[in-house]
């Protein structure tokens, strides 16, 4: 079979948020193709790879046309003829075109999406699906860490300062029990809220955004929708949360508006230690700000060995930053998202670089998504144990969990769930 790419089109289409994002398609001469798209961040670390946006009139300056050309006209012309499996000499080549350190004259959003789509034009080739491609000997299904409430910038500051909270069914026998544990406290969650007379409108990522008094608050709601819809918070669904606190840093100081507080690195450090003690919280993501990386020490010996702390905007899946981690022992995971670093084999190699020292793994998607579910095949191909990809609710949301589903069944008996091993740093 001729896998060689014989013609790579690129498009803008919309994402979950109403925003102009890439697609591309890849067709390889043996007549099969692969598709993928972009996902793109609101709440974005400053180190991150360049998404490129063209700054203009249309979709007020949000289009994606200057990426759709990057690929059409100077991407596509030196892939044509490559092989797509040979995914690390076309992911290099692509960097080396580009020529910057941080993916900005083509747009990360432009590379990263010829990446993937490859992969999947390479997976179908060999009829097998892209987590099997990936790593043909896969098996681990991840905990679904399910957003089920929304702050921060994903409901538009009207709620939590604290961007996520997540449950993780840690406690489930295997993954589709976990997914209808997730889902039946999303629903008990409704009505606890309706019964309180809180609102139950949705943020980006499908977790409820109810206006409340403090940081506190969506965690203890969780906990009662845990105990209505029948389970043990802690032993068998923990809390996961995401407070996405670069959002909330200004001059050295993490400010909480919901509660009227300024604190400084220790003293958030401390508000954290306390939340852990009254809540089942197995893992806190971007607990610091993604430069405060004195901060970022102090938590990981104080927290590190209770539970995992993940670095997002701190790592932004760069192998250079998470090496600095590790060396400097900053946290003890780290949350991966494909277009932070631009293609399938930088990310692949953040992800191995943070499992050869024991580290956590989760993949994520990002608040403003399609309904390409690559992250869902590559979270099983690399048995990375966990995911986020919000609620159980919303088409682009679902779609990751639903693959997974699939992944299951097709890779059947041998399949296991990554349950409370999954988080490897929960006591
Ligand atoms: O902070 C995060 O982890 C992500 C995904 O939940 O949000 P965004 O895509 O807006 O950066
Ligand atoms: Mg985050």
């Amino acid at each position: 079979m001729d896998t060689r790419i014989e013609r790579l089109i690129a498009r803008e289409i919309l994402d979950s948020r109403g925003n102009p994002t890439v697609e591309v398609d890849v067709f390889l001469k043996n007549g099969l193709s692969g598709r993928a798209a972009c996902p793109s961040g609101a709440s974005t670390g400053i180190h991150e790879a360049v998404e490129k946006r063209d700054g203009d009139k249309r979709f007020m300056g949000k289009g994606v046309q200057n990426a759709v050309h990057a690929v059409n006209e100077s991407i596509a012309p030196r892939l044509i003829g490559m092989v797509a499996s040979d995914q690390s000499d076309i992911d290099a080549l692509m960097i080396d075109l580009d020529g910057t350190k941080n993916k900005g004259k083509f747009g990360a959003n432009a590379i990263l999406t010829v990446s993937m789509a490859t992969a999947r034009a390479a997976a179908a080739s060999e009829g097998v699906l892209l987590a099997q491609y990936l790593n043909s000997d896969c098996y681990l299904l991840p905990v679904p860490c399910m957003n089920i409430m929304n702050g921060g910038a994903h409901a538009n500051w009207q709620g939590s300062d604290f961007q996520e909270y997540m449950i993780a069914p840690v406690g489930a026998p295997d993954f589709p029990e976990a997914m209808r544990w997730g889902c039946e406290v999303y629903h008990t969650l409704k009505s606890v809220l309706k019964k309180k007379g809180l609102s139950t409108g949705v943020g980006d990522e499908g977790g409820f955004a109810p206006t409340v008094p403090s940081n506190h608050e969506p965690a203890s709601l969780i906990v009662t929708a845990i105990e209505e819809a029948g389970y043990s918070p802690g032993k068998e669904i923990a809390l996961v949360l995401d407070p996405a606190s670069s959002a909330f840093y200004e001059e050295e100081t993490y400010i909480l508006r919901t509660e009227g507080k300024k604190l400084k690195s220790g003293e958030m450090i401390d508000y954290y230690q306390d939340m852990v003690g009254k809540f089942p919280i197995i893992s806190i993501e971007d607990a610091l700000a993604e430069d405060d990386w004195n901060g970022w020490k102090e938590l990981t010996k104080k927290l590190g060995n209770k539970i995992q702390l993940v670095g997002d905007d701190l790592f932004v899946t760069n192998p250079e930053r998470i090496r600095r981690g590790i060396d400097e022992k900053s946290a003890n995971a780290v949350l991966i998202k494909l277009n932070q670093i631009g293609t399938v084999t930088e990310t692949i190699e953040a992800i191995k670089l943070a499992q050869n020292v024991g580290w956590g793994t989760m993949v994520s998607h990002r608040s403003g998504e399609t309904c390409d579910s690559f992250i869902a095949d590559l979270t099983v191909a690399l048995s990375c144990g966990q995911i986020k990809t919000g609620a159980p609710c919303r088409g682009e949301r679902v779609e990751k969990y639903n693959q997974l589903l699939r992944i299951g069944e097709v890779i059947g008996k041998k399949t296991s769930y990554a349950g409370k091993s999954g988080f490897k740093y929960h006591t």
